[in-house]
């Protein structure tokens, strides 16, 4: 459904010039749920605006849906469904005019864009809503809205970006399902760019994790979280006693990246269910209480930390690369 190769951006602003996307390679089977995750400002937007033909690559090349991007981006126009962030309904607009000036805008007749109209809002549990001005629409029902917007034409591959930024736990809950259904219920092909790690791991087959503007893992969420070398254990100690509790650490097999903290010791080991016990008996041994111990299996955000250096929540609250946009 898409393949990439080379896929580059550069934005040249007042003497500045940022290299958002560097040549990104990337391949979308149809009916796969692709996750393109990375922090703000990773290049996951311009890449989605380039394979959606808003926005020409200062190189590469691609097929999307079939057509090449380059030479028949109308073509690719035609088979893509896209769910901008923003989303685009006008406030004063009702819900039933949204809809059928969108499939008239597809070239549907009133007829069939009323029809369809139909089928999507009851799919998208927007029955009823027909009438109301889509300002008074909840966030909720606004992003379900955009979706059917983006399905007027039946598209076999949508692009959302950052589908739930934005809405509450319940409402975002709710979104995944309607994304799972299109897939399985309409085998629709999905690419969707996100910033949350949960969204990625609990949605999608497979992610592509970006970093500014490359591809830095690229895998099923299990495979990804299954490359991270180990379980991360955090071991509670008093201070003083920190420094021997890291060499009692050092010491099991496998342990690495042991490091002292304020509260006591935090490293990675192969198992850590299996290794507690045995630094429970050596720490026993060596007179030092345990005052708590936590082991958790690895996230996604240890992914992103081993490629990068940086947590994804780090990278979140000092973006990389910011510069003025100019388009
Ligand atoms: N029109 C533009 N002019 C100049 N720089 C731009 C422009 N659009 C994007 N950039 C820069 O390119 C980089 C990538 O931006 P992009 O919007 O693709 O990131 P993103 O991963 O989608 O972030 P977010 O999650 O915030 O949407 C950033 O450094 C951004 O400031």
């Amino acid at each position: 459904m898409i393949t990439a190769r080379g896929l580059a951006r550069r934005f040249t602003a007042r003497g500045r010039t940022v290299d958002a996307v560097k040549g990104v390679d990337l391949d979308v089977a149809e009916g796969e749920l692709v996750g393109f995750l990375g922090p703000n400002g990773a290049g996951k937007t311009t890449t989605l605006r380039m394979l959606t033909t808003l926005l020409r690559p200062t190189s590469g090349e691609a097929t999307v849906g079939g057509c090449d991007l380059l030479q028949d981006p109308v073509g690719v126009r035609r088979h893509i469904g896209y769910v901008a962030q923003g989303g685009g309904t006008a406030p004063e607009c009702r819900v039933h005019e949204e809809i059928e000036l969108q499939g008239r805008l597809y070239g549907l007749s009133k007829a069939d864009s009323i029809r369809r109209g139909a089928e999507l809002t009851e799919q998208l549990d927007l029955a009823g809503l027909d009438q109301r001005l889509t300002k008074t629409l909840s966030g909720g029902q606004r992003r379900r809205l955009d979706i059917a917007l983006g399905l007027i034409h039946a598209p076999r591959l949508v692009f959302f970006d950052e589908p739930t930024t934005g809405l509450d736990p319940q409402s975002r809950a709710n979104l995944w399902e309607h994304i799972r259904d299109l897939r399985a219920e309409h085998g629709v092909t999905l690419f969707l760019t996100t910033h949350y790690l949960d969204e990625a791991d609990s949605l999608c087959d497979r992610i592509l994790v970006i970093d500014n503007g490359e591809i830095v893992a690229e895998g099923s969420p299990d495979s990804l979280k299954a490359s991270v070398s180990g379980d991360r254990v955090v071991v509670g100690v008093a201070e003083d006693s920190a420094s021997a509790a890291a060499e009692a650490a050092g010491r099991l097999e496998g342990a690495h990246e042991v490091t002292v903290t304020g509260e006591g010791v935090r490293f990675r080991v192969p198992r850590g269910d299996t290794a507690m016990p045995e630094l429970l008996r050596a720490l026993d041994a060596a007179g030092i209480p345990m005052l708590s111990m936590q082991v958790q299996r690895p996230t996604l955000d240890d992914v992103f930390l081993t490629m990068t250096g940086r947590s994804l929540r780090d990278a979140e609250a000092a973006p990389a690369g910011e510069a003025a946009h100019v388009a």
